[in-house]
C-alpha cells in the first residue's frame, strides 16, 4: 500500500481553479490510499478537521459503512435506506454489526426497530443473490474497471498510487472544469472511468463544502463510491458519464453571475448531489416499459415519476450509508428535500410545467434570487438544462451523446419487440433514425428550454450553448435530409421492382383471390420462411423479433412453437394465454430454455429482479402500509391473460397522453423512420433453409425489396385465421387494441379511439391481417407501406368501414404511395418536403398537431 501526499486528493487543489476557490480546503494534509483489490479509495486525513477515518484501507465497503457512525434515520429516510438494504445485505450486516464493533456513536439499536429487523431478518438475500447482486433495487452490478493509468509494473500485486487518478491529465482536464466545451468521455478515460468521484470531490473541494460542513474526506469519497457504483455501466446513456456530464454543467450554471452570488453552500451542495445522483440506478428502460412489464419499481412508486422517485430515493440511501447525511448534522433534512425536490423536477413529462412556469417568472420579471424559493426554482430549472444540455455541447461531444441515448432507446425497442409488446416510435430501430430523433428533439425539447435559459442568464455561456445547439441541430436536418433523399431514392428503385413483381405474381396467383389484391403493395417477406401455402400477395409482411435483432427468438423456433412441436408456453401466435398471444410461462425448469422474460432479454445486469419475494412484501409493508399487494418480478409480462401485456403497455402510454394532454400543449413531438446507425446489436443473419423452388424464384425477387424486418405468419396460422375479422390492416405493428374487433362492429358507429389513432404495435404475426387484406384491401386507415397503386377496395367493404377511415385512405392514397406520417410530424419546413415521401410508419391518420407533438415527450418519459 502506498500513502501519498495527496495534493491532488481533492482533485486540483493546485489548480489555477482551484487556487481560486472561495474557501476551498486545504487538502495538502490528506493521505490517500488505493486498494487494488477493488481500486476503493480510502483517504486518511490528518487534518484536525477531520476525525481519523475509522476505516481502515483496504477495508470494503460495507465495513467501512459498518464502523462508521451512522445516525438514526428518520420515518422519512426509511424507505430510502431500506431501499439500499435490501440490495445490499453487506449493508445490512453492516448496520447490524455496527453496534457490536462499537463504531463511532453508532447504534443499531437506536437506528432500527422492531419492525425494521423483521424486515432485515427476512431478507434471505445471503442465500439468494446471485453475482449480479448490486446495492440497488435494479440489481445492478458494478463492474470493476481496472485503471487505464495503472503502471504495468504493478502487476496487481501493489496497490493503485494516487496518480493513478490524479497525474497530470487529469489534473490538465480538471483544471477546465468550468469551460463549456467539457468532455466527460475525456475524462472518464483520464481517470480509469472514475470521472464520477473525482469530479465531485474536486467540486466539494473547490467550493469549500469540506470545510463549510465540516466533512469527513474518507465518507465523501464513499459516498461518490457508492453512487458511481449505482449507475450502470451496461447502459450507454444512462451511465456515471452522463451524471458527470450534468455535474459539470451544473457547476457552469453555479457560476453564473445571475447565481453564484446568490445561492448558499447547502443550497450548492444540494445542486451538486443532485446533479451527480439524478439518475442513479437508471435502469435504460423508460416508465412506460416499467410499467407495462409490471416492473417492481412501478409499484413501488405507483407509477408516478416511477424513475426519478427511485433517483433521489437511492441518493438519499447513499447519503446514509456514507454517512454524510450524519456529517450534515441538522442540514441534513433541508439537504435531502432539496435534493428530492431537483430531482424530482428532472421528470421530462414536467417539461412543460416548468417551461410555462418559467416564461412566466421571466415575463413579468417575477424572479427574486434573494428569495429562497425563487432560487430553489432556477436551481430546479438550471438541473433540467443540465440534464438535456448535451445538444448543447460542442458538434463532436454532442453527437457522441446523441448516438448513445437513441442506442439506449433502440435497445428498449429491442426489448419490447422481444417482449411482443408494441415498439415505441422513438425507440424503432427499424423506423427512426439517430437524425430524426435528434432533429425532433433538439427543436422541440431543447430549444425552448434553452431559449428561456439564454433569456434569463443573459451571458457568454448561454449565447456558447445556444450557438452550438443551432450549429448541431442543422447538422442532424442536414444528416436527415441526405437520409430521406436516399431514402427517396430507393423506394423509386423499389417501386420498379414492384412492377417486375406484379407480373409474377399475375402468373403465380390462385384463381381464389380476387385481381384486386394483385399488386396490391409491396411486402418483405424474409428469405427464410418456407412455409408459404397463399400467394404472396396476400401476406401482408410483419414485424416479429428479426432473426437478425433477435437472436434469441430466431424465426425457425417461432415456427417450431407455431406448429405446436415445441413448448406450447412460448406460443407466440396464438390469442389467449398458451394457446394466444406470445405466452409467457412461469420460469422453464433448469434444464429448458426459458422463457421470454427481463432476465433472458435484458443485458446483464437486470432490471427484473430485486430481491426475493417475501423481501418485496416486507418493503411493500413499509412504504404502504396500507398494504397495497407488491410482488417481485421475476419475467415479464407478468402472466395476466385478462389483461395483455401489449394492451397494459398502451394504457400505461395512453395515461401519458392523457396527463400530458392535461397540460399545456405544444409540448414536443419526435416522428419516425429509418434504420439505425447503431449495429451493436445486429448480429449475423441466419441462413435461411430449404424451400420449394417456386417459392425460392418468388423470394429472389422479394429479396430486391427486402431490408424490412418482417416475417410472414405460419401456413396453420394463415388458414386458421383466414375467417378472423380482425381489423389489423397494417404491417407488422397492428393496433394492438383491435385483436378482437369485428369489422361490422365499426358499422356506423364512429371509430374506437384506438382505431383512429391505429397506433403501431407488433401484435403477433398471426396471420389475422392477412384475412383482412383480402377482405378490405386498401380500406384501412393503415400506416406505411400503402401500395404505389392502390386498387379499387371492395364498395361493399368500403361501406363497411367507419368514414373517418375511409377518408384517409383517400387521403393516403393521394400521396401516391405509402406514408409514414414521420416526415411531417416536426411540421418543419424541412420535413414538410419529404412528407408523402419517405418510410416510416406511423400512422396515416393526420393527428392534431399538439398530439404529434407529445410523442416525444411521452416516449421520453422515464
Ligand atoms: N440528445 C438527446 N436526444 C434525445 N433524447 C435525449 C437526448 N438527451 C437527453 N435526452 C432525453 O432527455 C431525457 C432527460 O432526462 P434523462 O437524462 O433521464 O433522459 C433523457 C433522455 O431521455
Ligand atoms: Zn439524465
Amino acid at each position: 500500500m502506498l500513502c501519498l501526499g495527496a495534493e491532488a486528493a481533492g482533485g486540483g487543489t493546485s489548480s489555477p481553479a482551484s487556487s481560486a476557490t472561495p474557501g476551498g480546503l486545504n487538502a495538502a494534509s490528506d493521505t490517500m490510499l488505493l486498494d487494488s483489490s477493488d481500486q476503493e479509495l480510502v483517504v486518511r486525513r490528518s487534518s484536525a478537521v477531520q476525525r481519523a477515518s475509522s476505516a481502515s484501507s483496504g477495508a470494503s465497503d460495507s465495513a467501512a459503512a459498518a464502523q462508521d457512525a451512522c445516525p438514526p434515520f428518520d420515518d422519512g429516510a426509511a424507505s430510502s435506506l431500506y431501499i439500499r438494504m435490501i440490495a445490499s445485505p453487506g449493508s445490512a450486516a453492516g448496520a447490524s454489526s455496527s453496534s457490536s464493533s462499537g463504531g463511532e456513536g453508532c447504534s443499531s439499536a437506536r437506528s432500527l426497530s422492531d419492525a425494521d429487523w423483521l424486515l432485515l431478518e427476512g431478507l434471505d438475500t445471503r442465500l439468494q443473490r446471485t453475482l449480479h447482486t448490486g446495492r440497488f433495487l435494479t440489481m445492478h452490478k458494478r463492474r470493476r474497471r481496472r485503471l487505464n493509468t495503472r503502471s504495468a509494473a504493478i502487476g496487481g500485486i501493489q496497490p493503485a498510487i494516487l496518480d493513478d487518478i490524479h497525474h497530470g491529465q487529469v489534473q490538465c482536464v480538471l483544471n477546465k472544469v468550468g469551460d463549456w466545451p467539457f468532455n466527460a468521455f475525456i475524462l472518464d478515460t483520464v481517470t480509469g472511468g472514475r470521472s464520477l468521484p473525482v469530479l465531485c470531490v474536486h467540486l466539494f473541494h473547490w467550493y469549500g463544502l469540506f470545510e463549510h460542513f465540516q466533512l469527513d474526506v474518507v465518507r465523501v469519497w464513499k459516498l461518490f463510491t457508492l453512487i458511481e457504483e449505482g449507475y450502470h455501466g451496461t447502459n450507454p446513456y444512462h451511465n456515471a458519464i452522463h451524471a458527470t456530464d450534468v455535474t459539470q454543467a451544473m457547476h457552469c450554471f453555479l457560476q453564473e453571475e445571475k447565481i453564484r452570488n446568490h445561492l448558499t453552500p447547502l443550497e450548492i451542495m444540494s445542486a451538486l448531489v443532485a446533479a451527480v445522483t439524478h439518475d442513479l440506478d437508471h435502469p435504460g428502460v423508460n416508465q412506460p416499459f416499467l410499467i407495462a412489464t409490471s416492473n417492481h419499481l412501478a409499484a413501488l412508486y405507483e407509477n408516478t415519476s416511477v424513475l426519478e422517485n427511485h433517483h433521489w430515493r437511492s441518493a438519499i440511501g447513499c447519503l446514509l450509508e456514507s454517512c454524510v447525511a450524519q456529517q450534515m448534522g441538522p442540514n441534513s433534512a433541508a439537504l435531502e428535500q432539496q435534493i428530492s425536490s431537483l430531482i424530482l423536477a428532472t421528470d421530462i413529462t414536467r417539461q412543460q410545467e416548468f417551461l410555462t412556469r418559467f416564461k412566466r417568472y421571466l415575463e413579468c420579471d417575477m424572479l427574486d434570487m434573494s428569495k429562497e424559493e425563487d432560487r430553489h426554482f432556477i436551481l430546479q430549472i438550471a438541473l433540467k438544462c443540465a440534464d438535456i444540455s448535451n445538444p448543447c455541447r460542442p458538434w463532436d461531444i454532442s453527437k457522441k451523446w446523441s448516438q448513445k441515448i437513441c442506442e439506449e432507446f433502440f435497445r428498449q425497442g429491442d426489448y419490447e419487440r422481444q417482449l411482443n409488446l408494441p415498439v415505441t416510435s422513438l425507440c424503432d430501430r427499424h423506423t427512426n433514425s439517430v437524425p430524426k430523433i435528434q432533429a425532433g428533439f433538439f427543436q422541440f425539447v431543447v430549444s425552448p428550454l434553452m431559449k428561456e435559459w439564454e433569456h434569463f442568464l443573459i451571458s457568454p455561456l448561454a449565447n456558447n450553448m445556444m450557438d452550438h445547439l443551432r450549429l448541431n441541430q442543422t447538422k442532424w436536418e442536414t444528416l436527415l435530409t441526405a437520409e430521406l433523399a436516399e431514402e427517396t431514392k430507393t423506394e423509386v428503385s423499389e417501386a420498379e421492382d414492384l412492377d417486375d413483381e406484379k407480373e409474377l405474381d399475375q402468373i403465380n396467383c390462385p384463381p381464389t383471390l380476387p385481381p384486386s389484391l394483385l399488386v396490391k403493395r409491396r411486402y418483405s417477406l424474409p428469405l427464410s420462411v418456407s412455409h408459404l401455402a397463399v400467394a404472396r400477395t396476400t401476406i401482408r409482411r410483419e414485424s416479429l423479433p428479426d432473426s437478425r435483432t433477435g437472436p434469441r427468438f430466431p424465426l425457425e423456433t417461432i415456427l417450431h412453437i407455431e406448429r405446436g412441436e415445441g413448448s406450447s408456453t412460448l406460443s407466440l401466435f396464438s390469442e389467449h394465454g398458451s394457446g394466444s398471444v406470445r405466452s409467457l410461462g412461469p420460469p422453464a425448469p433448469t434444464d429448458e430454455p426459458r422463457p421470454v422474460s427481463a432476465e433472458n432479454l435484458l443485458p446483464e445486469p437486470s432490471i427484473a429482479s430485486i430481491t426475493t419475494s417475501s423481501a418485496a412484501v416486507k418493503l411493500n409493508s413499509v412504504l404502504h402500509p396500507s398494504g397495497r399487494h407488491l410482488t417481485r418480478q421475476q419475467t415479464f409480462p407478468p402472466l395476466h391473460p385478462s389483461c395483455h401485456p401489449a394492451t397494459r403497455y398502451r394504457h400505461s402510454t395512453a395515461g401519458a397522453e392523457v396527463l400530458r394532454e392535461a397540460s399545456d400543449s405544444s409540448d414536443t413531438s419526435s416522428s419516425s423512420s429509418c434504420h439505425s446507425e447503431s449495429r451493436e446489436l445486429v448480429p449475423t443473419k441466419r441462413e435461411p433453409p430449404a424451400e420449394p423452388e417456386r417459392e425460392r424464384a418468388d423470394r429472389t425477387k422479394i429479396a430486391k425489396i427486402e431490408g424490412k424486418e418482417n416475417r410472414a405468419p405460419s401456413d396453420k396460422h394463415r388458414k386458421l385465421l383466414q375467417g378472423s375479422s380482425r381489423l389489423q390492416c397494417r404491417r407488422g405493428s397492428a393496433p394492438v387494441s383491435l385483436c378482437k374487433m369485428d369489422v361490422d362492429s365499426l358499422k356506423g358507429s364512429s371509430p374506437p379511439l384506438e382505431y383512429r389513432l391505429s397506433r403501431r404495435g407488433s401484435v403477433p404475426c398471426d396471420g389475422s391481417r392477412q384475412s383482412l387484406m383480402l377482405r378490405a384491401p386498401s380500406c384501412m386507415s393503415r400506416r406505411a407501406s400503402l401500395p404505389y397503386d392502390p386498387a379499387t377496395p371492395d364498395p361493399s367493404l368500403i361501406s363497411a368501414l367507419p368514414q373517418a377511415t375511409c377518408d384517409s385512405v383517400s387521403w393516403t392514397k393521394h400521396l401516391g404511395r405509402r406514408f409514414s406520417g414521420g416526415g411531417d410530424t416536426f411540421e418543419t419546413d424541412l420535413a414538410k418536403r419529404f412528407s408523402g415521401k419517405r418510410r416510416g410508419s406511423l400512422p396515416t391518420e393526420l393527428r392534431p398537431r399538439e398530439k404529434r407533438e407529445g410523442i416525444v415527450l411521452q416516449s421520453l418519459s422515464r
